[in-house]
């Protein structure tokens, strides 16, 4: 792979900061970052250092990645798969990645509905027959709302020491800015695009003249449809292998998101009742030195409600209190706690989440933890 380059000119040596590689990927990167597109495609993926970099983009809420090689895309796949933390606090956004192994000069409908299709250094890899079906594949079926295409600038090649033909073993040509210009220009045309130009890697000073390192095109739908486009020719079959698929953890995904209320829940109802015993207890150490008698005095204390006045207690009051060896904190009590509020969104949700996972009163208005252990 051509990632990065240092080379020698006669003024001086040429070296990229940051490397060249990752001047492409930030281009990608500020891009999605001022868009915010939420499906986002990778065409020639290799071995998914771009994907990688754009999980962390927060709008993403669809990640997929397409390579004609599968070992490659193999090598470092595992970086996109869920980490510890992921489930520990699972994100409020989904996040769906795929991988496919295939081909971009064939159709396959897991590449339909996205936002932006990038084409990293990818078509100077092309052969012929491919180059040629890529415009209809990637414009035509798959047509997102923007296209990134980069391709080195062969004018630039001038200054790089030892390119003789290409930079690339594996390049099938290398165009300078015109021919790439009269490409993009002829293909968004067809396909109903606008397509602006500009580059990474700058050259050195006086050689302005020569342009980027990497041109690069940004194309543009002319008329996005904000409904399913009316289904032209649109093949059903899959023509790509799925190589792998990672299902992010979400709040979106109601599983994740009882966890993720019901450990909240817990966690408060257990502070609430620490402050609640503890001041009980240090009413009754007000009075009494001997702990026996402390335990005896607290008990006296936590029974200071009768098991009949219970649910109307819990109804009239919002604050906890206790009742022979159990404390009840009220539900509105809890919903009124800001994280749990906004996990839920109503109280009646914050009920049903929390209904069968932890244990409450008779007519469900409260929390019931028991006292026990929590004397001393
Ligand atoms: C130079 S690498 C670029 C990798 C990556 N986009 C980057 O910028 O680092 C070109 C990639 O295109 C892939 N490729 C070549 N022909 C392809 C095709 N017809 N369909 C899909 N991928 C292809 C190669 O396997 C290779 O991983
Ligand atoms: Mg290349």
């Amino acid at each position: 792979m051509d990632k990065n380059f240092e080379g020698k000119q006669f003024t001086g040596v040429i070296k990229f900061t940051p490397p060249l590689y990752k001047q492409r990927y930030e281009f990608v990167q500020d891009l999605v970052r001022k868009y915010e597109p939420k499906k986002v495609a990778d065409l020639g993926c290799a071995d998914c250092t771009l994907l990688w970099m754009l999980k962390f983009c927060s709008c993403i809420e669809v990640l997929a990645g397409l390579d004609i090689c599968e070992t490659v895309m193999k090598e470092k796949m595992h970086r996109l798969t869920p980490l510890p933390a992921d489930y520990l606090e699972p994100s409020e956004r989904s996040l769906i990645v795929t991988l496919h192994q295939g081909s971009v000069a064939h159709k396959d409908p897991c590449m339909l509905g996205f936002d932006l299709v990038t084409c990293i250094e990818l078509i100077e890899h092309l052969q012929e027959s491919e180059l040629e079906k890529f415009p209809e594949v990637v414009f035509g079926f798959m047509a997102p709302n923007m296209v990134v295409i980069s391709t080195p600038n062969s004018e630039f090649n001038t200054l790089l020491p030892g390119v003789t033909v290409f930079r690339h073993p594996d390049h099938k040509f290398e165009w300078d800015r015109a021919q790439f210009q009269s490409w993009a220009q002829d293909t968004a045309e067809r396909y109903e695009y606008s397509v602006e130009f500009t580059g990474v890697g700058s050259p050195p000073t006086g050689m302005e003249d020569v342009g980027f390192c990497t041109q690069i095109g940004v194309f543009v739908k002319k008329y996005p449809q904000t409904r399913e486009p009316v289904q032209r020719e649109k093949p059903t079959e899959a023509a790509y292998k799925t190589v792998f698929k990672a299902v992010y953890p979400s709040l979106k995904d109601e599983k994740y998101l009882q966890n993720a209320v019901v450990s909240e829940v817990m966690f408060r109802a257990q502070l609430i009742k620490r402050s609640l015993l503890d001041h009980l207890l240090s009413e009754c150490e007000e009075y009494n030195d001997d702990p026996t008698e402390r335990k005896l005095k607290l008990q006296c204390s936590v029974n200071c409600f009768s098991e009949d006045v219970e649910t109307l207690a819990v109804e009239k009051s919002t604050e906890p209190f206790v009742s022979g060896n159990v404390i009840y904190i009220p539900l509105r009590k809890i919903f009124s706690v800001p994280k749990v509020n906004q996990l839920c969104g109503t109280f009646e949700k914050f009920c049903r989440l929390i209904t069968g996972k932890v244990t409450l009163n008779s007519d469900s208005s409260a929390l019931m933890l028991d006292t026990e252990n929590e004397e001393n």
